[in-house]
């Protein structure tokens, strides 16, 4: 029987609905949860990601702020403007759009917001608040694969989780995620001798390396929790040229796992659906 679909768009919905009680009550005390987006450069990518995230947060009732600049902004201006929304009192999350260009150094403006209103999570302190346990923002990409996870009843609790992918805004704590709900964590990465070896003792797989066909069929445990976190293109001269594919091989993977995430419509729906959830988590902190 071919794995379940775990269906990003409709869980992002639901999540989103959620939010948008939680924004109402918020704007009914006079505490409209506010995120200012910056967006820097003109990455078409970013550009389309940056109009969901604003889209989005006018459907739940969040009040988003856009700020854009052109590619040649200097580091010294943007961080100006990240400092003028720590003191706005109405700003409750800080989003600075990635990648950025090339000039300014992305680590120095992400570590300037903040820590109240790091709603993207990818400080060193929401960072270590994650490791610690403590509350705070858990980066979105890595929240919302937890959930999707969720979605599907499987208790983490003594399962085996191999994370493909050491990026520090989603490998890493990714793995740090499973680990709090009581998994057993494998990281796997690009030095990693034989990753079908560990794949293949997996309950849970999460590909997030960004190489489509990393995990083939051969790879998976029947039955397993296949997250594709993987955003790539299909190469010309393939079938389906131009085509947004994930990490993994879903075609072959979904006749032996027993759950699998697609691509488009799986964890890219839930990263923007976790930033609308940190927002109002950010106000209600504030409230
Ligand atoms: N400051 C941040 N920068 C970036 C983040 C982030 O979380 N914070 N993540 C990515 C980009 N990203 C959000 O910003 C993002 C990427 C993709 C999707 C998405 O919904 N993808 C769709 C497919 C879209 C398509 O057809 O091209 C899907 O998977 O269904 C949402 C958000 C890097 N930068
Ligand atoms: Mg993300």
């Amino acid at each position: 029987m071919p794995a379940t679909l775990i269906d990003g768009s409709a869980l992002a919905l639901q999540i989103r609905g959620g939010v948008a009680e939680r924004a109402a009550a918020l704007t009914a005390r006079g505490r409209t949860p506010g995120l200012a987006v910056i967006l820097v450069g003109d990455d078409p990518a970013s550009h389309v990601y940056v109009r969901n995230k604003v889209k989005a947060c006018e459907a739940a009732g969040i009040r988003s702020v856009l700020e854009r600049y052109p590619a040649e902004l200097t580091e010294a201006a943007l961080l100006e403007r990240v400092a003028a929304l720590n003191a706005d009192a109405t700003i409750h999350g800080i989003l600075v759009q990635l990648p950025l260009p090339r000039h300014i150094d992305a680590k120095k403006v992400i570590e300037a917001i903040d820590a109240s209103k790091d709603v993207d999570g990818y400080s060193v302190l929401s960072a270590g608040e994650l490791m610690a346990g403590l509350p705070g923002f858990r980066p979105c990409t890595p929240y919302g694969c937890m959930k999707l996870i969720e979605s599907t009843g499987v208790a983490l609790r003594g399962k085996h989780a191999v994370v493909i992918g050491r990026s520090n805004t989603v490998g890493k704590p990714m793995g740090l995620l499973l680990l709090q709900a009581d998994a057993t964590v494998t990281i796997c990465h690009s030095a990693t001798a034989d990753l079908a070896v560990h794949t293949r003792q997996a309950d849970v797989v999460v590909a997030a390396v960004g190489r489509r066909n990393t995990l083939t069929a051969d790879m998976v445990k029947p039955g397993a929790i296949v997250i594709d976190v993987g955003m790539n293109r299909v190469p010309d001269g393939e079938p389906n040229a131009g085509k947004l594919c994930g990490d993994v091989d879903f075609d072959g993977v979904r006749e032996v796992a027993g759950w699998i995430t697609p691509v488009p419509g799986g964890v890219g729906p839930m990263t923007i659906a976790m930033l609308l959830v940190n927002t109002v988590e950010s106000a209600e902190r504030s409230a």
